[in-house]
């Protein structure tokens, strides 16, 4: 049974996980990454910076120093921005205790090394920590759970054991754990949604309707799977929690980073001017990158990820990107 967590990274998704977990008598720590928003939630218990309007546990401290956030921990939970994982996570390493309960909530593809949170840990910690690392992932929106809005996501883990552990250590009665032994399907649904959300807000900000966005999701859904089923996922978690309920909720959801994004862009800003004005991470504007470098790695067609990449890095304009979408070649559906 976890009694002590440590929670390294303060931004909105793990500020809810960790005022879950304080919520539930597990003595949990914060690594934050920021001095003020340490000081935020042990002075005022709150984040305004990240998770505006809820109220956190009392008992739920932050903390900038990595060796205190992870002294005694039994469960760690990494949870920055993919694209710094690496730094932070390695940085972390040092002070994780043998046999800890190692548990990942970011979402993406580190650009370069094309590998996902479950590659990107392998390489920085430990090999048996590595082995049992669990990946949590589904539709939760860190606003919504902050509020104890009903929530259901998935856990994958190679170590049936750790999931179980996992699952035990998070589930309430509001946020319902399912275990998965299928680690990269969790993993490619939760990072590949966030670019087909962009897509999804593009085609809002174009003003298009309910029929664009279904064939959008639907679409999407289809590439996820070819490359999930390239990667060796199964398909049933493609059409699970981590992967069509998730897509669902960021296509379809206002409070979508990765929607915003998408929505902007279709309005016709650049994405330098919304990336300037935007405080989070919108996950799927690096993973467009990576995503799109796997479908080549692995002959894998994502014409719709494609489309994401050039109208985030090549200047296609997202008329001529819808253009080419439905003039693409006629084909059969599967
Ligand atoms: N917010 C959600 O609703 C939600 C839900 C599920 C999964 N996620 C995933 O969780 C992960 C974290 O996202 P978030 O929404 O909590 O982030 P966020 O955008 O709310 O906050 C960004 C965090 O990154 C930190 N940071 C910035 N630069 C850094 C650096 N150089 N080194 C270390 N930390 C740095 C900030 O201090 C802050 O804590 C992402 O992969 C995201 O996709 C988020
Ligand atoms: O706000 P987004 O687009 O980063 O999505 C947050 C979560 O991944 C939803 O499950």
């Amino acid at each position: 049974m976890t009694s002590r967590a440590a929670v390294v990274g303060a931004g909105s998704w793990g500020t809810a996980l960790a005022n879950l977990l304080a919520g539930k008598g597990i003595d949990t720590v914060m690594w934050s990454y920021e001095p003020d928003v340490a000081q935020a939630i042990n002075e005022g218990h709150a984040n305004p910076k990240y998770l505006e309007g809820i109220g956190l546990a009392p008992s739920l401290r932050a903390t900038t120093d990595m060796g205190e956030a992870l002294d005694g921990a039994d469960l760690v939970l990494s949870v920055s921005p993919s694209h710094v994982v690496r730094q932070v996570m390695s940085q972390a390493a040092p002070f994780m205790a043998d046999g800890v309960l190692l548990v990942s909530a970011s979402k993406g593809i580190e650009n370069d090394s094309l590998l996902t949170m479950d590659g990107v840990l392998a390489e920085v910690l430990p090999a048996s920590t590595a082995h049992s690392a669990c990946f949590l992932s589904g539709p939760s929106f860190a606003l919504e759970v902050g509020k104890g809005f009903p929530t259901a996501v998935t856990i994958a883990s190679k170590d049936e054991d750790a999931a179980n552990r996992a699952q035990a250590a998070f589930q309430t009665s509001v946020f319902r754990v399912y275990t998965s032994d299928d680690v990269a399907g969790v993993e490619l649904g939760g990072s590949v949604k966030n670019v087909i959300a962009i897509a999804a807000g593009v085609v809002e900000g174009m003003g298009f309707g309910f029929n664009t966005q279904a064939a959008l999701i639907t679409r999407g859904l289809a590439e996820i799977t070819r490359l999930g089923q390239a990667l060796g996922a199964d398909p049933r978690t493609l059409a699970g929690l981590a992967g069509i309920g998730d897509l669902m909720l960021t296509c379809m959801g206002g409070l979508s980073r990765n929607r915003t994004v998408g929505v902007e862009l279709g309005r016709g800003r650049s994405l330098d001017d919304i990336l300037g004005g935007m405080v989070m991470v919108a996950e799927g504007v690096k993973t467009a990158r990576s995503a799109r470098d796997l479908a080549h790695r692995t002959g894998v067609e994502m014409p719709i990820v494609e489309a994401v990449h050039d109208m985030l890095f090549a200047g296609l304009d997202p008329r001529r990107a819808v253009e080419q979408l439905m003039l693409r070649e006629p084909k059969a559906e599967h």
